[in-house]
This record gives C-alpha cells, structure tokens and sequence, in this order.
C-alpha cells in the first residue's frame, strides 16, 4: 500500500551524497527523448522515491487515465469533453485525427492562396489574440522566426492600446492581413483590438477591412456573424484547450512566418514525444519522471515555486508560456470529484532568462529561504554566428550554476559568504533548436502537467478560476457592479464611473 504518506517518509539524503552513493546515478535519472537530452540527477529523486511515486501512478489509474486522454474519453470532466490537443499531431482517436487534419488541410490552402497572393502583395500579418491564443504562436514565432524573411508577424494580445498603436506605427495597413485568434471569439480585449485593427484600415483606405481578416477559432459561427467570410475561418476542435492549441489553427502565425513544411515538423516532434510518454514506463519517461520531481517538491519539500531559466536568446519566451500551461492547467483547489484538494497543487511557475537572471535573482535561489527546484534550458547548438565564446559562455555558465546550487560552500568564519548547497536543478539540453525540438519539448511539458494532475486527482483541462474576474470588469465597464469601498475609490479616482 503506497500513498502519500510513503513518499512523504523517503529519507532525504543531500544531492552530492546521492552521487557518491550511487556510481549509476545519472545514468539512472538522465535520458535522451526527441534530440533532447533530459538530466535530473541533480534532482532528489532516488530509485526509491520514483519506485513510490510508481505505485500512486497506478493507485490513480495513470495508465487507464493516460488512454482514456489519447482515446478520447471525456476527461476534462467538468466541461464533460474530450482533451484533442495530441490529435492535432496524429495522436488520438481516429475520428479526432480525420478531423484534425481536415482543419489542417485548409489551413495549408489558405497559406497556399496568401502565397501566392490571392490577397493581393502580403507583408505584415496582425495577429490579435490573448492567453493560449497568444502565448503559444508567440512563442513559436519568436524562437523559430528570427531569420526567416517572410512575412513580418506582429502578435498583440494586451488590451493597452499602446500594444496595438505600436504595430500600427510600423505596419503597412493595405499590406496587413489580420489574424483574430479566439476559441470562443468572444474574448473581450481580442474583440476589442480586432475592432481597433479594423478602424485602423479603414481610416487608412483599405476598402474591404474585413475581407483581409482571418479567423482561428473553436466557435466559428461567432466569427462568421463578426463578420469573417466562411472561407476565411480556420476552426479547431472544442477539445483542444486554448493553452494547448497552438499545434491547432492557432498556430497560424507560424505555419505563415515559417512556412507549413516547418510547421509539419513541430507535429511531429510533438508526436515523437506522444508516443514516447505513450509507451515509455514511466521510470524511464520523461515527463513523468519530470512530474514526479515537481510532485517530490511540491508534497514532501514544501517547495511552493518552480523557476525554469532559457540559457537561449530563441526560448526566452517559454518562462511566460510555461506559466500558463502549468498554474491554469493545474492550480486548482478541488479534485476531479469537487472535494478538497487537501495538498499544494502547481507550484507557482517563475523563472527567467539566463544569463541575465544570474545577475538578478540567483542570489534569492542560491542563499534564499526558500528552496527553489530550478530548471536550466540550453541547445547545444549557438543560435548566432558571432564568436563560439558567446555560445560558450552561455552554456558553461547555465552548467556551472547548476553545479553550484547543488554543490554549495561552507563558510563558518563568514556565514553572509556560505552557500548552503544542495539545491535542485534539472537540465534540459536540445542538440539543436527547430521546430521538431521545440514541437517534443513543449509536448514534454503538456505531459508534465499531465501527470502532476492525475496524481494530484484533479481536472487539468478546465480553467473556471479566471471567470470571477471577467464577468466583474464586466459588470463595471456596463456601470453596474457592488464594489467594495477601496474598489470603488479606485474606478472614481480614475474617472471610470
Ligand atoms: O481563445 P479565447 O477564447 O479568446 O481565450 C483566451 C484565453 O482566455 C481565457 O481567459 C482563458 O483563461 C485562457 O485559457 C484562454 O486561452
């Protein structure tokens, strides 16, 4: 009988004792997936721990619950649907997939037409979108698209109009397409901007505004009542969750900034990683291993953060992205059946880029109170052409910094100059970054979630949580709303009422 209680009880041995103990060590808990070299023997995790963390995987039906995800039963209980992000790249149930690929079919042609300017002379394209409609595509856009000469992708989610009037200043209205990107499309700072982004090309001569508009979304019959022509719609299925859809129409941006064939390839780095944590045991699968030491932190440390840190200029948006995926995915307070949770749930998801984070925030994780998992990113191949010492360096220190949390250094004269040391960090190294890394190593994290949910006994897929706050913007944009009195200083002090 294993339970929390069992894992709660392992021995916690320093890091460095872990090593000197166990010569196999970091062949033990170090494995290569997708091009990507996956190191968490720098992590408490010991044969023992994973053995029992093994047992509450089966105690929760990890297995069963992992099927029924790829099978598409309806495990995002809550909103009572299936979870068909892994159908997007050919993992799933056989109807998801026919449709999937459908979506992806006409997504390729509407590239193919803008390609071949059945809108006239494309440059820019305008993508507007906020949260998983966002997050996602920036990402891809960012650390794929830097060399790529196409079009000029400009993607704005923040609500501020100095976000939007930015682009505006730069873009070319009648060379502009404009993407909206919204699962439900009816997401209040998307309409909004979408609605400026039109004004802008009207009052700038472009007779037919909404003709230069396409739509990415789950509900299109509220884009086509918007005013989005049919043909110009790319849905996606209501299963994908909007945190997961970036490999749905919601890539867009990045099937046109990098063309489909680069596109193709993120899937199927996604589906090698599918089929790796499909068919892996889960001592030797990566984003289970990966769950059980967040899990190892979270219960048994009492770790209430996590800090992944991008040693590479291209994921210095992942940090952001990860945020979403793992506090909307997981920070829930109730199990799948609505009973208390009982126990810490996601950690909170911070982190940085480095090496700029080293002159920041290291001192808090090296000398802190607070015990921080942190979590290096690097490809070991230099994303620049400038001399092999910048690559160096960036590589060496992210190594040596790892080296030093765990290590430490005593220093009874002086303790203000001691390093407590063992102080986790796992390494994640890409031999390359393209898109059938970055498509592995983001299906990585979903799994992640994945697995800290099902053990944990809650729903990952649902997001109510972000609810309360919306429909009370809401209620005061329309001047209504029963506000506290500091609330409704602050709307008078600032002339909204
Ligand atoms: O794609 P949309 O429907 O516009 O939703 C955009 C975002 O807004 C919501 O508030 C959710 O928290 C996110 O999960 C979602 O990605």
């Amino acid at each position: 009988m294993t339970d929390w209680s069992t894992i709660k009880d392992l021995p916690t041995t320093r890091l460095e004792q872990l090593f000197a103990d166990d010569p196999e060590r970091l062949a033990k808990f170090s494995l290569d997936v997708a091009g990507i070299h996956f190191d968490l023997s720098k992590t408490h995790l010991t044969r023992e721990a994973v053995a029992a963390f093994e047992a509450l995987a089966r105690q929760m039906d990890l297995a069963g619950k992992r099927e029924a995800m790829f099978g598409g039963a309806h495990v995002n209980v809550t909103e009572d649907r299936p979870v068909e992000h892994t159908a997007e790249r050919g993992e799933g149930k056989a109807e998801s997939l026919k449709r999937a690929a459908d979506y992806h079919a006409r997504m390729r042609m509407l590239i193919d037409a803008i390609e071949a300017e059945a809108f006239g002379p494309v440059r820019h394209v305008l993508h507007v979108g906020i949260g998983g409609s966002a997050l996602g595509p920036n990402l891809l856009v960012d650390a794929l698209g830097r060399d790529s000469e196409r079009y000029d992708v400009a993607i704005v989610s923040n609500v501020d109009g100095v976000a939007l009037e930015d682009v505006f200043d730069r873009f070319d209205p009648s060379a502009t397409l404009l993407v909206v990107a919204s699962k439900t499309f009816t997401t209040t700072e998307t309409m909004m901007n979408a609605d400026s982004a039109i004004g802008w090309m009207q009052e700038n001569g472009v007779e037919d505004p909404y003709g230069r508009v396409i739509a990415l979304t789950a509900s299109p019959e509220q884009a086509i009542e918007w005013g989005v022509d049919e043909t110009r719609v790319l849905p996606f299925s209501e299963g994908v969750g909007g945190r997961y859809s970036l490999w749905s129409s919601i890539g867009f941006p990045a099937a046109i900034k990098l063309g489909w064939d680069q596109f193709a390839e993120l899937l199927e780095g996604a589906a090698e990683m599918d089929r790796h944590f499909r068919l892996s045991a889960l001592h030797e699968n990566a984003p289970a291993l990966a769950a059980f030491a967040d899990l190892y932190y979270t219960q048994v440390r009492g770790c209430e953060t996590r800090a992944p840190f991008a040693y590479d200029e291209r994921l210095r948006l992942l940090p952001s992205y990860l945020q979403q995926l793992e506090m909307e995915s997981n920070g829930k307070g109730v199990t799948v059946d609505g009973q208390p949770v009982g126990r810490p749930t996601a950690p909170i998801t911070w982190g940085g880029v480095g090496t700029d984070a080293q002159h920041a925030v290291f001192q808090l994780l090296h000398q802190g109170t607070h015990l921080v998992p942190v979590e290096f990113l690097a490809v070991i191949e230099a994303g620049d052409t400038l001399a092999e010492e910048h690559h160096r360096q960036l590589l060496l220190n992210a190594f040596a910094q790892g080296a030093a949390l765990m290590k430490g250094r005593a220093n009874p004269d002086d303790p203000a100059r001691a390093y407590p040391g063992d102080r986790p960090s796992s390494t994640i190294l890409l031999d390359v970054l393209d898109a059938r890394t970055l498509g592995a190593l983001i299906a990585f994290y979903e799994h992640r979630v994945f697995v800290n949910g099902v053990l944990l006994g809650i729903n990952s897929f649902d997001q109510f949580g972000v609810e309360l706050g919306k429909e009370m913007a809401k209620a005061a944009a329309k001047g209504g709303g029963d506000f506290d009195p500091s609330t409704a200083d602050l709307i008078r002090r600032a002339g909204l009422e």
